[in-house]
């Protein structure tokens, strides 16, 4: 897996394909996605467009995409995925995610950015809690219809998000081929190396992508949520010294977790920073002031920020 790829949650329809073009350009080959974010059909136009162009080729593209928590039915896993390849007019992917580690009740919670589905429902907030949320389908049962999807060729890989320790645990116990990789929240407030170690040990070898490596800048400054790494003063001052942006310090950081990282950005030049994070190494210094901002503060929920 590629160590950088881009993240295109709330990149819209419109704005993302550009956006793919671009970090195509620059060097991307991981992209991130979901059925949830509703772009997946104009990243899928910008993928192929690059690939008819002769720029890149289907084999050196890295593409991810994500199982949402309506249809954790292991009956709808197939379909969904289908959905997915539709949506990208492609043969395969090369990962495919459990988005969460449970699944709400077929209907209540259908929302997908940008393109709402004709029925009632339009909320990603649940309008119930509990048993009126939830759906009984346990993950390990999900987890055989992804198996499913490897085996029909619809996709190279399978893996987790959002997954904690114990509940990779209960997967792997049962699992017939392993998940690869867990995407969780990474940044500096979040930096998760109990989680990155636990996955490494005794033959998980569980890869951790960073989801909000930039912890969402786009909140900063909403009450209650933490303040991004990346507008830390001190930040700025470790940036200056390597002549690199904040933003490219607490990225370079991450990878050095031994991790990958999924940055969002429809911005040209700062898809071109995202990436442009591998010709420097932070002083052991620098490295502990990134360690001690961990302060274990969440900035995603399932229902927004
Ligand atoms: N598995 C899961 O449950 C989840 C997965 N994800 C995935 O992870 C990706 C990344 O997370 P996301 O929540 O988007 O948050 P990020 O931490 O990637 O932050 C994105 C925000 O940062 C801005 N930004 C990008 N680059 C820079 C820069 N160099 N300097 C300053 N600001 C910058 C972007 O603005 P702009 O675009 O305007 O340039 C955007 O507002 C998502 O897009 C999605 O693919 C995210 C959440 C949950
Ligand atoms: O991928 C995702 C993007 O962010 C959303 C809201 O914070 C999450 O619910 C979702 O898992």
């Amino acid at each position: 897996m590629p160590t950088v790829g881009l993240g295109t949650y709330k990149s819209p329809p419109g704005q993302v394909e550009q956006a793919v073009k671009d970090a195509i350009d620059a060097g991307y080959r991981h992209f991130d996605c979901a059925w949830l974010y509703g772009n997946e059909v104009e990243v899928g136009n910008a993928l192929r467009e690059k690939i008819n162009e002769g720029t890149v080729k289907r084999e050196d593209l890295f593409i991810v995409s994500k199982l949402w928590n309506n249809f954790h039915a292991k009956e709808k896993v197939v379909p969904m995925i289908k959905e997915t390849l539709n949506n990208f007019q492609m043969d395969y992917i090369d990962l495919y995610l459990i988005h969460w580690p449970f699944g709400f009740k077929v209907k209540k919670y259908c929302y997908i950015i940008y393109r709402e589905l004709a029925d009632e429902t339009a909320s990603l907030v649940p309008v119930g809690e509990g048993e009126d949320a939830f759906s009984d389908t346990d993950y390990v049962e999900t987890w055989k219809g992804m198996e499913e999807c490897v085996n029909l060729g619809l996709t190279k890989s399978i893996g987790l998000s959002n997954f904690n320790a114990e509940q990779i645990d209960r997967v792997l116990k049962k699992c017939k081929i392993k998940p690869v990789c867990n995407q969780v929240e990474v940044n500096p407030n979040l930096n998760q190396k109990k989680l990155i170690d636990f996955c490494r040990q005794r033959q998980r070898d569980i890869v951790i992508v960073g989801y909000c490596p930039l912890g969402r800048s786009e909140y900063a400054g909403t009450p209650g949520f933490p303040d991004p790494t990346i507008y830390d003063p001190k930040v700025a001052e470790i940036a200056k010294k390597y002549n690199k942006t904040p933003a490219q310090v607490v990225l370079n950081y991450l990878i050095s977790l031994g991790i990958s990282v999924i940055p969002k950005s429809v911005t040209k030049s700062r898809i071109i920073e995202n990436i442009d994070v591998f010709d420097f190494k932070l002083d052991p210094g620098d490295v502990s002031y990134l360690d001690s901002c961990n302060k274990k503060s969440k900035s995603i929920t399932i229902s927004g920020i």
